[in-house]
């Protein structure tokens, strides 16, 4: 469980966008323009870049007070004492982690298009669920579609929070939020941008215009 409200912007880091030192100048530059959730995903099988890079992060988010996520690999998130940890279909059962974690770990899990699957996750002790992708994703091209009214269909539905992911930037933002997303999962928009600050900026200003919790930092 964690005491990190999983709300507001969600930012997912993409080694691609952020070689090298980028990676932790870019989450850097967001933590400290009020990002409070960062996601380590790192698709590459380099164990021990990743090693390093989550360790960094994860201090980084300390310091910040910022939840961090590592996505996908458990046994990377067990090795540095992650805070959380965000599975798909691809990744260890929830069931197994929880078995294995027990409460202490905040679990998110991937739900596509699939509210079956969101309120088995959640009767299965999931911390959020993710959909998604609302928009063609440049970050992950031939990932599958979700509906805006999905968003509807589940806040109804869940208790927990929900998290929408794919395409998400400034300009199309507002109407997951009014759909009843908690979370807005992004990539691109954030870590794509040079000035990082600057679209952290855009970003939060959805929150604030939907009434949400998170302001904006000064500057
Ligand atoms: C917050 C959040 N939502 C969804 C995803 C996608 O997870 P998954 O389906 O496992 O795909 P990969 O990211 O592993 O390619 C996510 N990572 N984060
Ligand atoms: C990991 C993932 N899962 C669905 S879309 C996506 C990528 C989101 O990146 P972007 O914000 O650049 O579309
Ligand atoms: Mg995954």
């Amino acid at each position: 469980m964690t005491t990190t409200a999983i709300a507001g912007v969600y930012g997912i880091t993409d080694s691609t966008l952020m070689p090298g030192d980028a990676l932790l100048c870019k989450s850097e530059a967001a933590l400290r323009a009020g990002l409070r959730i960062l996601q380590y995903r790192d698709k590459s099988d380099d164990a021990a870049r990743r090693l390093r890079e989550a360790a960094a992060l994860h201090a980084l988010c300390r310091d910040y007070g910022a939840l961090f996520v590592v996505n996908d690999d458990a046994a990377l998130a067990a090795k540095i004492a992650a805070p959380a940890l965000h599975v798909g279909r691809e990744d260890a059962p929830l069931a197994e982690l929880r078995r294995h974690f027990g409460g202490s770990l905040c679990i998110g899990v991937s739900c596509y298009d699939d509210l079956a699957r969101a309120e088995r996750a959640q009767a299965e002790g999931a911390d959020y669920v993710a959909f998604g992708a609302f928009f063609p994703s440049p970050s992950k091209p031939d990932t599958s579609r979700a509906p805006l009214h999905l968003l509807r269909e589940a806040r109804r539905r869940l208790q927990v929070p929900v998290v929408a992911i794919g395409g998400i930037r400034a300009d199309n933002g507002a109407d997951l939020l009014a759909a009843g997303a908690d979370a807005l999962a992004v990539i691109s928009a954030l870590f794509g941008s040079a000035d990082v600050a600057a679209a952290m900026r855009r970003l939060q200003a959805l929150f604030v215009l939907a009434g949400g919790s998170q302001t904006m930092e000064e500057s």
